[in-house]
């Protein structure tokens, strides 16, 4: 790992999606650096690549060409997951775990993370407290509402506190009262090193940015 390198570094990168009516060139050479402690939001309209440029940025789909740089290190064939954590809209919360085991899951799995019971607990606690979903701690996924869920998959996102977090709409789920957690929650991820990439058509998500891009045309530019 090179710590002067950005957390995060895409190449041009490019991506094209076959299909029988014609093909779709999402990404043109596009470019992008984010340092540690930097929160980046991407716009764009729907359609537009952001959800693809994500899934490129997190190992789980590949380019056509370019290359993405973790700390200035490729990224490998396997996800690179308690580097990078990635909360897609999908949210892929584990249904068989409860709220309070899926939060623990990267906390667990991560070989740097902590051993101590008593620590896994208290940081699930804290974070499930911070974005109101305290009272779920023992319920399945499939028990509480999808806003619920963003929540927690949040909440499971950032609990290893990975270098680099990619989220997609974090927001598009949730009431006006539970956005300013949320948003906390985000903006501390930075203020504590994670380089933060979000996508997102929210305007008070882009409000807490250090730097906002757009995706248009398969390329980012400054907003
Ligand atoms: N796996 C895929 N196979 C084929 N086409 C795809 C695939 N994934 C995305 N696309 C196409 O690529 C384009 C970009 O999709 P993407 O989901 O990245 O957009 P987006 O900017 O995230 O949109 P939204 O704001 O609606 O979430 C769209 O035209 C979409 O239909």
């Amino acid at each position: 790992m090179n710590a002067s390198a950005p957390a995060l570094h895409a190449l041009d990168l490019r991506r094209r999606f076959t299909h029988p009516s014609g093909d779709v060139e999402v990404l043109r050479g596009l470019e992008l650096s984010v340092h540690a402690g930097e929160l980046v939001t991407v716009a764009g309209r729907s359609g537009s690549g952001k959800s693809a440029l994500l899934a490129l940025l997190g190992g789980f789909d590949s380019p056509d060409s370019g290359r993405v740089l973790l700390a200035g290190q490729p990224l490998g064939d396997a996800p690179p997951w308690h580097t990078c954590a990635v909360l897609p809209q999908a949210l892929g919360l584990a249904t068989e775990l409860t709220v309070t085991e899926n939060v623990a899951l990267p906390l667990r799995l991560n070989p740097g993370g902590p051993r101590a019971e008593s620590e896994i607990d208290a940081r699930v606690r804290e974070l499930l407290d911070g974005l109101g979903v305290a009272a779920l701690a023992d319920r399945y996924p499939g028990e509480v509402s999808f806003g619920q869920q963003q929540r927690v998959a949040l909440a499971r996102a950032v609990s290893a506190r990975p270098k680099v977090l990619l989220t997609d709409e974090p927001t598009s789920h949730l009431d006006g009262g539970s956005i300013p957690a949320v948003l906390r929650l985000l903006r501390r991820c930075a203020d504590e090193g994670t380089a933060v990439i979000v996508a997102t058509h929210d305007e008070e998500v882009h409000a807490i940015a250090d730097r906002r891009v757009r995706l248009a045309d398969g390329v980012l530019s400054a907003v």
